[in-house]
């Protein structure tokens, strides 16, 4: 089924409105909109410091903007008191930049933070079997349970991580740069990865990246920040069609025409056509 054919009437899982975000002088966010809709792996780009990663931490609570309106599941995710906020946030699963995994756990250890902390009084055997699982789910072998972080390839640190991500079995997958200093293989394989979990545990998935590829090859829509908002969202044929100068350079530039040439690299469920 076609983007378009999917329609504007999924449910919403992340609605933004008017959004403004600023440090000091700077005014990162100003009256940004956006919908996530249930389903969709939404990609979000922009240049360097447009504030990507501003807008996800604005998602999930973690920034309180200067202005404007965050739901979530149809809740408000913005100020809210801690206790309040957990029966939202067990409810998403979060990838930082860089996997920021705990240096100091062992990647069993890391994928239990979230269950310790959601589910305080599980039994020590039971949180061990779940990690287990989890591990595998993200195509780590069984013996990476017992490795620090310090161990891993850098491959290996982004699925220990997604891991993590998925301990609480989110409906919802924050992705902030998962392919960023993997190599192409490794790229290719995290973001097969990212649709075959996609798919079968119907996940919806905000997705930063700067990786056309990935783009192409498992984003439903994609999301352009510039000018301090999302200045359009779309499929990208759509995206193609506006005449934003950025837009333009970004998708058809050298790197562009290379990945809608592609396949640079093997990703099965390719959506580049
Ligand atoms: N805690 C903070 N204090 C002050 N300024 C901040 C803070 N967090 C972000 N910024 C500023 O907000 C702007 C947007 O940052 P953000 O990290 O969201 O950009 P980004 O689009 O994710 O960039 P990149 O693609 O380089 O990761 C930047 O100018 C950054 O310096």
């Amino acid at each position: 089924m076609t983007d378009a054919a999917r329609g504007d009437d999924r449910e919403i899982l992340i609605r933004v409105r008017g959004l403004r975000n600023g440090f000091g002088e700077q005014i990162v966010h100003d009256d940004l909109d956006l919908d996530v809709r249930r389903g969709e792996i939404l990609g979000v780009v922009g240049g360097s410091g447009t504030g990507k990663s501003v807008l996800m931490r604005s998602i999930i609570g973690l920034q309180t903007p200067l202005d404007g309106s965050v739901e979530v599941f149809g809740e408000n995710t913005i100020g809210r008191e801690e206790t309040e906020a957990v029966d939202i946030r067990k409810r998403w699963g979060i990838l930082f930049q860089g996997g920021a995994l705990f240096s100091t756990l062992t990647v069993s250890e890391n994928v239990q933070v979230p269950l310790k902390e959601f589910y305080p009084g599980v039994d020590q055997a039971l949180l061990e079997e779940i990690a287990a699982y989890k591990v595998v789910m993200t195509g780590l072998p069984p013996e990476a349970g017992p490795k620090y972080p310090a161990e891993l390839s850098g491959g290996m640190k982004k699925r220990a991580g997604l891991a993590r991500a998925l301990a609480l079995d989110p409906e919802l997958l924050f992705l902030d740069e998962p392919t960023a200093g993997l190599d192409p293989i490794g790229a290719a394989a995290f973001d097969e990865l990212t649709a075959s979990l996609q798919k079968t545990l119907g996940l919806t998935v905000f997705l930063i990246t700067h990786d056309l590829d990935t783009l192409y090859a498992i984003c439903d829509r994609v999301a352009v920040l510039a000018d301090k908002r999302v200045i359009a969202v779309g499929t990208i044929p759509e995206l193609l069609a506006l005449d934003h100068p950025w837009i333009q350079e970004y998708f058809n530039g050298p790197r562009g025409r290379a990945a809608v040439a592609g396949p640079n690299r093997p990703v099965h469920e390719d959506k580049r056509g």
